[in-house]
């Protein structure tokens, strides 16, 4: 059944007040559908069941009794046109003006204060209160032989009022009327978001391979979704509303109703079946309202544990990313992906720089990709991430009893692995010269010699260098070899700050919360994400470059995944930084105030590790920088 898109709003009402309705209607255009029917509310209710049940009501108006009569009998909600004391005077005052003696014809007596009107009104009120349609005629036919008063009251009132001649007003006001349509239109929105969400659940349910039940406290199935009534054998709707152990009894929740703990990982056998059940308490605010039950085929979940095992065996040395994951539009960019692709083709040395988060290590591996070596080892390390020693053993690799501690059968180095591939190294600067010395001599030589051997061992690496820093400085001090470096830098590519090139920002703010709203399941457009990010981050610097901006979207998308909205307010909380401008946060070491500069990026760094309780990842995902990163700048 296709639903209208605009609330279909049912208004049960008698001539007079139907005739305020249309009047009302006409002036509040195009939000809703109106079905108006015009019959008091005892004979509107079978009509009303009718129009709800072929999907044309959304909600129901109606006034007095009437609304409590079919508030009980559907299924839709009901919003009540109520008298408000200013309806009371404006009818009043309506009525003076036609006769000074008016009658009150309500079904409930009036209050004390309306009493208390009377003098100040200056008319005869005389309140009457009736029951039935009988009562009221009975009264009205008295009035009629004796003093002929104007009637107050509601539309069947009205309409009575007009068989005796007498004269009569409407006690609703367009205002109370128009109430009524506000309250029953948020009803309405309020039940199609319900609908929403539950039809949302339901989806996903369908859509589980896993066995999903839930139940009530009498152990009554509420939910079942479809993989699990033909895992035991039953159609859902049969299901729903018997007792779970009915339909299987190892299935049974009773135990989990009563203790209100959970229950993991027990496997029962159905139908010939082996399955691993989850039993847990549902708790909504606090108090146990149900269980539920979920169930796998312990053939899957062992099929998955052989395909994980099986990809954790693979290389860990392989290339993620392609030169195509480089998003960026930007001269800058266009430059740096033309001559990666250049590079790609040759076999030299290449040095990369560029500050942490421009994506060194992304174009390391495209080059990697589309180079003869493409189907070889990619071999990453960061030079900054190991102490001396490490690094020396990491790199060479090492021979059984090379040194204390070392591994039996010796260990092979990072080099050697890289055999036919590409080694990256990043941080290449943070080289200790004796290693950069050793390292000088495997590119000349074409060989490596491990710890504590004595045969080389031949290798056939291509080495992409990474520095963060300018390596002149370290070349001036000493600190690095200038034949080394003329030998990486063959080829050279300098992967500018994301605030240099500004334009790609958008792009890739884009295609980071496409991916990161897409790994979260949720179908939200990435555009209702960037719009309140970038314009809060108009004019920041981006310290982190593209991991940062990758992490403050992957906050973001977390956050809008669950909540569907994202607004500015809500960037601002969750991204704080963005607003503290340009000149905070982390910057490379780019001016004369470099060694300044260092000491207030390291005691950033020691305090946001201090906030996060020394949790490395935090600290660095916080601070918008690798781990790496944070190790050396935390090294001073
Ligand atoms: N142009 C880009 N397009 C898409 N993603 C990018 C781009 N540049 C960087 N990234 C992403 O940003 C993150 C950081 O990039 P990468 O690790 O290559 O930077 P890096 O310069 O090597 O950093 P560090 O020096 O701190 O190790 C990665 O997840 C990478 O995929």
């Amino acid at each position: 059944m296709s639903r209208s898109a605009l609330p279909q709003l049912g208004v049960v009402a008698t001539r007079a007040l139907a005739e305020l309705v249309r009047q009302l209607a006409a002036g509040l255009g195009q939000r809703f559908e109106l079905r108006l029917i015009e019959k008091p509310a005892e004979e509107a209710v079978a009509t009303a069941r009718e129009m709800v049940q072929a999907g044309l009501l959304d909600a129901v108006i109606a006034a007095g009794r009437g609304a409590e009569l079919l508030r009980t009998a559907l299924d839709v909600p009901v919003a009540q046109i109520k008298v408000s004391g200013y309806d009371i005077l404006r009818a009043l005052v309506a009525a003076r003006r036609l006769n000074p003696r008016a009658v009150l014809l309500t079904r409930r007596r009036l209050a004390d204060e309306f009493e208390a009107l009377k003098p100040i009104l200056n008319i005869e009120l005389t309140p009457l209160i009736y029951e039935t349609d009988q009562e009221a005629r009975r009264h009205l036919d008295t009035l009629s032989r004796a003093v002929r008063p104007v009637v107050v009251g509601s539309s069947q009132i009205v309409h009575l009022a007009g068989q005796y001649e007498l004269p009569s007003v409407l006690i609703y006001s367009l205002e109370s009327v128009q109430a009524a349509f506000e309250a029953a239109l948020e009803l309405t929105r309020v039940a199609r978001l319900e609908e929403a969400k539950r039809e949302r659940l339901d989806r996903i349910l369908e859509s589980l391979s896993e066995g999903v039940a839930a139940v009530d406290m009498d152990e009554r199935v509420q939910t079942i979704n479809p993989a699990l009534a033909s895992l035991v054998g039953v159609a859902g709707d049969w299901a729903v509303g018997r007792r779970l152990s009915e339909l299987a009894p190892v299935l049974s929740l009773a135990g989990v109703l009563k203790s209100g703990e959970a229950r993991r990982d027990e496997v029962v056998t159905v139908a010939g079946k082996r399955l691993v059940t989850q039993r847990l308490p549902l708790i909504e605010a606090g108090q146990q309202v149900g269980a539920v039950l979920t169930l796998q085929e312990s053939a899957a979940i062992e099929r998955a544990d052989r395909k994980l095992r099986a990809e954790a065996r693979k290389s860990p040395f392989r290339a993620r990313y392609s030169l195509r994951d480089a998003v960026g539009d930007s001269a800058a960019m266009r430059v740096a992906k033309e001559l990666a692709n250049l590079y790609a083709g040759s076999d030299s040395s290449v040095l990369i720089s560029g500050a942490s988060g421009t994506g060194k290590e992304l174009f390391a591996q495209g080059i990697h990709q589309l180079s003869k070596r493409a189907g070889g080892p990619f071999v990453a390390l960061n030079c900054a991430a190991f102490p001396d020693s490490l690094l020396e053993s990491e790199l060479f690799g090492y021979e059984e009893g090379a040194f204390t501690g070392s591994r039996r059968g010796g260990k092979p180095g990072l080099i050697e692995l890289a055999d036919r591939g590409t080694l990256f190294l990043d941080e290449i600067g943070d080289m200790p010269l004796p290693l950069q010395t050793r390292l000088l001599r495997v590119l000349q030589e074409r060989e490596v010699l491990r710890l504590g051997a004595s045969e080389p061992i031949p290798v056939e690496v291509r080495v992409i260098a990474a520095t963060h820093a300018d390596l002149q400085a370290a070349l001036a001090a000493g600190r690095f070899r200038t034949d080394l470096y003329y030998r990486l830098n063959i080829l050279n590519l300098q992967l500018p700050p994301l605030a240099a090139r500004g334009e790609d920002v958008a792009l890739l703010a884009h295609r980071l919360a496409a991916d990161a709203l897409a790994r979260l399941g949720a179908d939200l457009p990435a555009e209702q994400l960037c719009q309140p990010l970038l314009r809060l981050a108009s004019g920041y610097a981006w310290p982190g470059n593209v991991r940062e901006l990758q992490n403050v979207v992957e906050r973001l998308a977390v956050f809008f995944g669950a909540t569907r909205a994202l607004g500015v307010e809500d960037v601002r909380r969750l991204a704080p930084e963005l607003a503290s401008g340009p000149k905070q946060g982390l910057r490379e070491a780019e001016t004369p105030l470099a060694v300044t500069a260092d000491i207030a990026r390291r005691q950033r760094a020691e305090a946001v590790l201090r906030e996060c309780g020394g949790d490395r990842s935090l600290a660095a995902a916080r601070l918008g920088i690798s781990r790496t990163t944070l190790w050396r700048l935390l090294r001073g």
